[in-house]
C-alpha cells in the first residue's frame, strides 16, 4: 500500500497555498513533451461513472492564436463595459489573460455526446459530465505548480468563436482555455487580491452546520 507521511502531506499544502492563476510568463519554452504530460495526469482524474470526457486541443497556430486573443479583447471590452465608476477603473487596470506570452495554448472541452461510461451517475444530472473536466483541469492545475509551471484560466471568450476557431465537433462543449508556461513570479496571493479587486475568504464563509 502507498503511504503519505506528513512531509508530503505539508508539501501537498504548500502546492494548494503556492498554486496561481498565471497571467505574466517568461518567454522560455516549455520542455518537451511537458503539455502532454500534464494531459495524462488530468487523465487520472475522477470523472462520472468513467466517462472521461475530457478533450484536449493544443493550440500552435499562429492565426488561430491570435483569433483567439481577438476575441479574448473583444470579450474584455465587453467586460469592462458592464462595470462603471471606480470599479471600471479598477477592471481596465487588471491582467486578464497571458495569451500574448504563454508558450503554451491549450483548449479544454467537455464531450457531451462520448458513450464512455454508458451513462452511469449522469440521468439526473447531466451537468457531471463538465464537472468532470472541470476536475481534471484542476489536477493539471496542480501537477503543473508541481513542476513549477504555471497555468491561466481564461474564460473571458465566446464559446462559438472558440468552437469556429478551433473547429472542433458540435458536441464538446468548451470549458476552459488554458495560458500554460513558467511564471514571472510566484506568489501565495491571488493576484485579483494583490489588485485588491477581491480577497479570498475563509472557510467558515462558506460552511452551513446542519
Ligand atoms: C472557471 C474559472 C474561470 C476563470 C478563472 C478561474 C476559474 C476557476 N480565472 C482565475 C481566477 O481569477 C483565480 O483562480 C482567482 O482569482 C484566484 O486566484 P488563484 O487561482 O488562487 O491564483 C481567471 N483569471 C483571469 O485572469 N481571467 C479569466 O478569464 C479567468 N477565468
Amino acid at each position: 500500500m502507498v503511504e503519505f507521511d506528513d512531509t508530503f502531506r505539508q508539501h501537498l499544502r504548500e502546492l494548494f497555498v503556492w498554486r496561481r492563476d498565471v497571467r505574466r510568463f517568461r518567454a522560455d519554452p516549455l520542455p518537451a513533451g511537458a503539455i502532454d504530460r500534464l494531459i495524462e495526469t488530468a487523465c487520472l482524474s475522477p470523472s462520472v461513472g468513467l466517462s472521461q470526457p475530457w478533450r484536449f486541443v493544443t493550440v500552435d497556430d499562429a492565426a488561430r492564436r491570435r483569433a483567439i486573443i481577438d476575441d479574448f479583447t473583444a470579450c474584455n471590452a465587453d467586460a469592462l463595459n458592464c462595470y462603471s465608476g471606480e470599479r471600471a477603473a479598477r477592471y481596465a487596470t487588471l491582467k486578464l489573460s497571458g495569451l500574448e506570452q504563454a508558450p503554451g495554448h491549450l483548449a479544454v472541452f467537455a464531450d457531451k455526446a462520448s458513450d464512455i461510461g454508458h451513462g452511469l451517475g449522469r440521468a439526473t444530472m447531466p451537468e457531471t459530465t463538465e464537472y468532470s473536466v472541470v476536475a481534471a483541469v484542476t489536477a493539471m492545475w496542480l501537477a503543473a505548480r508541481a513542476e513549477s509551471i504555471g497555468i491561466g484560466w481564461v474564460s473571458i471568450l465566446n464559446p462559438d468563436r472558440i468552437h469556429v476557431v478551433l473547429d472542433v465537433p458540435d458536441t464538446w462543449k468548451f470549458i476552459a482555455y488554458l495560458c500554460i508556461g513558467y511564471p514571472e513570479a510566484e506568489c501565495d496571493q491571488p493576484e485579483l487580491e494583490q489588485a485588491k479587486w477581491e480577497h479570498r475568504r475563509g472557510a467558515d464563509e462558506f460552511t452551513l452546520r446542519r
